[in-house]
C-alpha cells in the first residue's frame, strides 16, 4: 500500500490530488500538507473536498510523517522547500510543479542521486504520446518547415509558456538537433524581420477555467499539421501523478520521468 503525502493539498491540483488518492487501487492519502501558517490546519480533508478521505485532516508541511512518497505541484519556492523535507525523510517524491530555473533542475538532478523522483510537467497520457508524436513530424518535414507552440490556460496560471509547451519545444528541439535556448522564440514584438525556419516560436493564452490546451503547429508551403492535446479535468493530471507515485515504489535513486512511469521511450 502507498501512503501518499500531499503537499499543496489546498491547491487546485492539492484537492485533485486528494480524490485521485481514493479513486486509484491500491494507494491511500495518508498526509494533506499545508503551509505551517494554513488556517486550513486542522480541518478535515472532507470538509473542502467532499470526495477526498475522511480519515485525514489538513497538517502541517513541516511535519510529514507515516507517508511512503510525497507529491509536490506547488510552486517553484515551495518545490524546493518540500524536496529538502524529501531528501530529509528519504522519501521518494513525485514532482509537477512548473516555471522552474536551471538552477531549481541542477537541485532535482543533485537530489535524485540519493531519492527516486518522478518529474514531468504534464502526468496526462496523451501530452506524453505527443512529446513522441512531434519528434516524428519535426523530422518528417523538409527543413523549409515553420514549428510553433500555442498553449491556453485558466486565468490563475502564473507561468508562461506552460511547462509543457516547453517539455514540446524541447522534444522537437532534441529530434532536429537544435539547442532548445537559441531556437526559442518568446516574442516577436520587437523582431522587424521575418522569421527563420530554425526557430520555435510560442505563444499562450489565459482565460476562464481552461485546464491545459497545447498545440503543436508544423506549417509549410501547401500544407499544415497541427498536433493537438486537450486536458478537460485535473483528475487526469492527479490520476497520472499517483500513478507514478505508485510506480516509484522501490525504485533505484534517480531523476525519473512520466514517459520512463509509461514505458514510452
Ligand atoms: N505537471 C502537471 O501535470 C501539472 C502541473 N501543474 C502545476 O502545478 C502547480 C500548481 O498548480 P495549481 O494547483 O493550479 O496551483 P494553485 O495556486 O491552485 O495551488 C498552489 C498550491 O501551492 C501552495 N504553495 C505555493 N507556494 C508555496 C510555498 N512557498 N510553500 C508551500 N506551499 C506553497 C499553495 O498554498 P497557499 O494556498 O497557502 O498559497 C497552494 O496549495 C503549478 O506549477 C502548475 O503549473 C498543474 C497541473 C498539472
Ligand atoms: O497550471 C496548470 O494548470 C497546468 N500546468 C502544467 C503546465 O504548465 O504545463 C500542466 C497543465 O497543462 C496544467
Amino acid at each position: 500500500m502507498n501512503r501518499i503525502g500531499v503537499f499543496g493539498a489546498n491547491g487546485r491540483m492539492g484537492l485533485a490530488l486528494l480524490e485521485a488518492a481514493t479513486i486509484k487501487e491500491q494507494a491511500q492519502l495518508g498526509g494533506a500538507y499545508v503551509r505551517s501558517s494554513s488556517s486550513l490546519l486542522g480541518i478535515n480533508v472532507n470538509q473542502v473536498n467532499s470526495s477526498a478521505d475522511k480519515s485525514i485532516s489538513f497538517s502541517d508541511e513541516s511535519k510529514v510523517a507515516d507517508v511512503d512518497v510525497l507529491i509536490d505541484f506547488t510552486l517553484p519556492a515551495g518545490m524546493r522547500n518540500h524536496l529538502k523535507t524529501a531528501l530529509d525523510k528519504k522519501l521518494p517524491m513525485v514532482i509537477g510543479t512548473t516555471g522552474l530555473t536551471s538552477e531549481d533542475m541542477a537541485l532535482l538532478e543533485n537530489a535524485a542521486k540519493h531519492i527516486p523522483i518522478v518529474f514531468a510537467r504534464n502526468y496526462s497520457v496523451g501530452v506524453n504520446v505527443l512529446l513522441n508524436l512531434v519528434q516524428t513530424a519535426a523530422t518528417k518535414f523538409g527543413d523549409d518547415l515553420d514549428i510553433e507552440v500555442f498553449e491556453a490556460h485558466h486565468r490563475h496560471k502564473i507561468d508562461a509558456p506552460s511547462g509543457t509547451a516547453l517539455a514540446i519545444g524541447e522534444s522537437i528541439a532534441q529530434a532536429k538537433g537544435w539547442d532548445h535556448d537559441e531556437v526559442a522564440v518568446y516574442d516577436r514584438s520587437q523582431v522587424e524581420t521575418a522569421k527563420s525556419q530554425n526557430e520555435i516560436g510560442y505563444s499562450v493564452l489565459r482565460g476562464g477555467d481552461i485546464v491545459g490546451e497545447h498545440t503543436a503547429y508544423f506549417a509549410t508551403m501547401g500544407e499544415r499539421l497541427e498536433l493537438t492535446h486537450k486536458a478537460s479535468s485535473r483528475m487526469t493530471f492527479a490520476l497520472g501523478a499517483i500513478r507514478a507515485a505508485q510506480w516509484l515504489q522501490n525504485k533505484p535513486a534517480g531523476l525519473y520521468d512520466m514517459q520512463d512511469v509509461l514505458d514510452l521511450k
